[in-house]
C-alpha cells in the first residue's frame, strides 16, 4: 500500500474531545480518518467503530439509512469510554456517490439495496478493508471491542489477527423510510439486527 499520513491534530467536537489523523491512499486517492480519544494508548482493548462513509446520511441526515444515528451514537459513546472511530471513506459500499444516487433512483422504482447495486453492474458490497489493517498497525491496535452489526467487518478484523474481545451492537430506531433497508440488511446480508 502507498499511504501518506498526516500529523495528529486536536479535534474538539460536540460529542467530546478527540485527536484526528488522516491517511491518504495514493493508489485509490481515498482519504480516511482515525478519530481517537486522548486516553487511547492506555486502553488495553479499546472500543472501535469502523464507520463507512455515507454523505447522504452522515451529513444530510437522510432517513433512508441508519448511518447518521450510528455515527452519532458511536462518537458519543467513544468520547465517554475511550477508543477509536475509523471514518472509512468508501461511499455507497465503495461504488461512489454518483452510483449510489443511481442506486437510490432504482430503489425509488422498487428494487432493494442489493438488486440496485447488481443492476448497476456492481457486487452487493464493494468495500475493501485493507486500509483498516494499515491504520490498526499504525496505531498499535492488537485487540478491540468492535461496534458493528456487520459480520463481514467482524470476519475481516479477525482475519488480520486482531482479537475482538466484545462485539457491541449498533442499533438505532427504525423509521418508515429505512425499515425496508434494515430488513434487507438483516435477511439478505446477514446483519446482526
Ligand atoms: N450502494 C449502496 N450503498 C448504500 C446504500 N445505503 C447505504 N449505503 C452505504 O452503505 C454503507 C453503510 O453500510 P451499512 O450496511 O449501513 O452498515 P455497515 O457499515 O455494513 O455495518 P455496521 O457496522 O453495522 O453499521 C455506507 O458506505 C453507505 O453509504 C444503498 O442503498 N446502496
Ligand atoms: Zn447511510
Amino acid at each position: 500500500m502507498n499511504i501518506k499520513q498526516s500529523n495528529i491534530a486536536n479535534l474538539p467536537t460536540k460529542y467530546g474531545q478527540f485527536k484526528i489523523k488522516a491517511y491518504k491512499d495514493l493508489d485509490s486517492n481515498q482519504e480516511h480518518l482515525a478519530i481517537i480519544t486522548h486516553n487511547f494508548e492506555q486502553i488495553d482493548s479499546p472500543y472501535v467503530r469502523i464507520h463507512s462513509e455515507c454523505l447522504t446520511g452522515d451529513t444530510l441526515g437522510s432517513l433512508k439509512c441508519d448511518c447518521q444515528n450510528q455515527l452519532q451514537l458511536a462518537m458519543t459513546f467513544i468520547a465517554k469510554e475511550g477508543g477509536l472511530i475509523i471514518y472509512h471513506r468508501q461511499e455507497g459500499r465503495n461504488i461512489g456517490l454518483l452510483n449510489k444516487v443511481n442506486a437510490y433512483a432504482l430503489q425509488d422504482k422498487g428494487r432493494n439495496t442489493i438488486e440496485a447495486n447488481l443492476e448497476l453492474g456492481f457486487k452487493e458490497d464493494e468495500r475493501d478493508y485493507s486500509i483498516i489493517e494499515y491504520i490498526f498497525k499504525d496505531l498499535n491496535v492488537k485487540k478491540i471491542k468492535l461496534i458493528t452489526n456487520n459480520p463481514k467487518k467482524i470476519e475481516f478484523v479477525q482475519s488480520i489477527g486482531i482479537e475482538i474481545t466484545q462485539r457491541v451492537p449498533s442499533i438505532t430506531k427504525a423509521n418508515k423510510y429505512n425499515e425496508f433497508y434494515l430488513n434487507t440488511k438483516k435477511s439478505k446480508m446477514g446483519h446482526l439486527l
